[in-house]
């Protein structure tokens, strides 16, 4: 197939096909939704995904998109590193001069009004998970706001909570903020699931979501805790991530 360059999280970016991510594995024990009822199209920042990886028109768009998105990572950046007393480009360092980890996935998820083969019977479109990396700049679908149709969901407490993002761009903090900052921002368990109605199950949806995650090799810890403590390594926590999700 064009454009596919393999699973889910490849160094170039591209097309993965309904069946092979199961997110809601990433996130402590293995899911009880098998795959994801989702196709994706991903531009990394890698070295690997150059303009010859793409169809030249989606390129054109998908890369004036991932920039603006960067231009607003690096306000959010900003605001929180003063938030926690540092220095104004604390975190913005740890992505600039790239590669780093943000990514661009343009998600669609079909009408399922017919059922796939490579998909289990408990498959949803997203399973719950919580995000890998830093920030995820979210662009969510108009019909999250209708009952019974979207699905986007986080859980608040012990409840399922309906996204409404009325036209809104959706902000959420991964796992690795919850390194960064000692535990003082959590990372929230979200999910994406199945149209409920007849009619709504005719229904496709598109999100897109802007990833964001620091240099490979930047040695994530609590930025309270002082210079002598253990850290994570940002690309090896992803690389671990995505290999659950496709495996
Ligand atoms: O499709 C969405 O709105 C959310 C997808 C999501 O949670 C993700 O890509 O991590
Ligand atoms: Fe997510």
């Amino acid at each position: 197939m064009s454009y596919n360059f393999g699973p889910y999280g490849n160094p170039k970016g591209g097309y993965t096909p309904v069946g092979v991510e199961d997110v809601g594995s990433t996130s402590g024990s293995k899911t009880e939704t098998g795959k994801d009822w989702v196709e994706n199209y991903v531009f990394r920042s890698h070295p690997e995904d150059d303009s010859t990886n793409h169809p030249k028109e989606l390129m054109e768009a998908g890369r004036a998109y991932f920039d603006q998105m960067e231009a607003v990572l690096k306000v959010l950046h900003k605001m929180a590193a003063m938030s926690f007393d540092l220095e104004e480009d604390y975190f913005n360092k740890h992505f600039w001069p790239g590669p780093n980890g943000n990514s661009l996935r343009l998600a669609y998820y079909p009408a399922q009004d017919v059922s796939l083969s490579t998909l289990s019977s408990s498959s949803i479109r997203y399973g719950a998970h919580t995000d890998y990396q830093t920030f995820t700049i979210l662009s969510p679908d108009a019909t999250d706001d209708l009952d019974g149709y979207g699905g986007l969901e986080v859980m608040v407490g012990e409840e399922w909570v309906k996204v409404k993002s009325e036209g809104g761009l959706v902000v959420n903090a991964g796992d690795l903020w919850v390194d960064w900052t000692g535990g003082r921002w959590k990372s929230g368990l979200h999910r994406v699931v199945n149209p409920s109605s007849d009619e709504a199950k005719g229904t496709v949806r598109l999100s897109v979501p802007f990833f964001t995650g620091p240099k490979p090799d930047t040695l994530i810890f609590d930025v309270f805790g002082g210079e002598e403590q253990e850290g994570v390594m940002a690309g090896e926590h992803l690389r671990r991530k995505l290999e659950r999700s496709n495996s």
